[in-house]
């Protein structure tokens, strides 16, 4: 095709130099197989569309209108030495949460190559033991009557900016730490919230007792082994960008490492495809649509309400309220919903001290000091 012809089907031309064509790049990424898990890993490769249930809990039926797709490859045209790319519908991301996991999806790559699983396996053994993430969350809840707290460690934001400019992540996690937080919530990615995994392993050295969250964009198996490594004692796995195949197999890993997996939900379909996973016991309501950034704290209660509360209950699976929580009244509105935790950053990260606004914020004091 001529350069020329690219714009008549009003493609954007892009310039740059790259790997030569004709080397498969496969559309849809799948995760990467952990040496004792061949086995479910060939069971659970990644899906190219999701499949949702239709409402009659067989978890079968339509399919999502608009699933996170992963990063589709430019087509491109070589001038010489020099390539061109077309961006098109397939290869423009359509919201930011697309963009993240594209993005994360490249990043991805370079960090395999400098630390491919095998190596990254033999590390394992040197990480600080794991710590019980929901034990504390119930010891927790069970203590104060009130939701547990998971308070983040969140500098930025792509919905808000910049929430705080003087950050030290370890002075945050022992003021969150001593007054009252269960767990904590550490940001690890760095292009989108000036996170970092440093930050992680920073907090876990500093000697914080309360169990940690690797709050990450998990699209891929190695991510998780990377993760603990690192201390962490929970991570997330966003229902909205993993299919289920994925969410299946990523949950078998965390057994296996004695991690936690909190799993993240937004809507009603998505819960009810995660009511269909096996061995989900920490469920995460998110009140932030990560595709519009629209909060709205009465998501939780519409998830919790009727079949849905009832499996919950009946399965004795922990539900944190996440994100959009200001005040007292805000927090017991959630309690009141169902939820025995939540996950909290902008409202506490932005106060002088963060860790004392958590009083501010539960309207009593939470603290081991009562
Ligand atoms: O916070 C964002 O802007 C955001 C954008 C895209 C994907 C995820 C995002 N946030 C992750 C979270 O869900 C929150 O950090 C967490 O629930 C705390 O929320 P908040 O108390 O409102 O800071």
């Amino acid at each position: 095709m001529e350069v020329g012809a690219l714009g008549i089907i009003g493609a954007i031309v892009r310039f740059g130099i790259g790997a030569p064509p004709n080397c498969p790049q496969p559309r849809f990424l799948r995760c990467t197989t952990p040496p004792h898990m061949e086995e479910s890993a060939a069971a659970a490769s990644t899906s190219t569309v999701q499949s949702l249930d239709n409402g009659d809990g067989d978890g079968e039926g339509i399919q999502h209108p608009h699933p996170i797709r992963r990063r589709s490859p430019a087509a491109v045209h070589y001038v010489g030495p020099f390539q061109f790319r077309m961006e098109t519908p397939d290869n423009t991301p359509r919201n930011i949460l697309e963009k993240i996991v594209w993005d994360k999806d490249a990043q991805l790559s370079l960090m395999k190559e400098r630390k491919p699983l095998v190596v990254l396996h033999k590390l394992l053994p040197q990480a600080p033991p794991v710590r019980d993430f929901l034990g504390a969350l119930k010891e927790s809840c069970n203590r104060t009557g009130m939701p547990a707290l998971i308070a983040e460690v969140k500098k930025a934001s792509p919905s808000r900016g910049i929430l705080r400019e003087n950050f030290d992540p370890v002075a945050i996690a022992q003021s969150y730490e001593e007054n009252g937080a269960a767990c904590l919530s550490v940001l690890t990615d760095e292009k989108y919230f000036q996170g970092s995994f440093e930050n992680l392993h920073a907090i876990r050295s500093a000697g914080i007792k309360c169990p940690l969250l690797c709050k990450e964009f998990i699209i891929d198996a190695w991510q998780i082994y990377y993760a603990r490594s690192k201390g962490a004692d929970a991570i997330l796995l966003i229902a909205a960008i993993l299919p289920d195949s994925d969410i299946k197999y990523m949950i078998k890993i965390c057994k296996i490492l004695g991690l936690a997996a909190l799993v993240e939900v937004h809507d009603e379909r998505e819960m009810d495809r995660v009511l269909a996973i096996d061995g989900v016991n920490l469920i995460g309501i998110n009140n932030r649509n990560l595709e519009t950034f629209e909060v709205d704290i009465s998501n939780t209660k519409r998830l919790l309400e009727g079949e849905r509360g009832r499996i919950i209950a009946e399965r004795d699976i922990l539900v944190v309220g996440e994100s959009g929580l200001f005040t007292p009244e805000d927090i017991a509105f959630v309690q009141n919903s169902g939820v025995k935790a939540v996950l909290v950053g902008e409202s506490l990260i932005k106060q002088e001290d963060p860790g004392k606004a958590i009083a501010g914020l539960f309207g009593k004091d939470i603290s081991l000091r009562t």
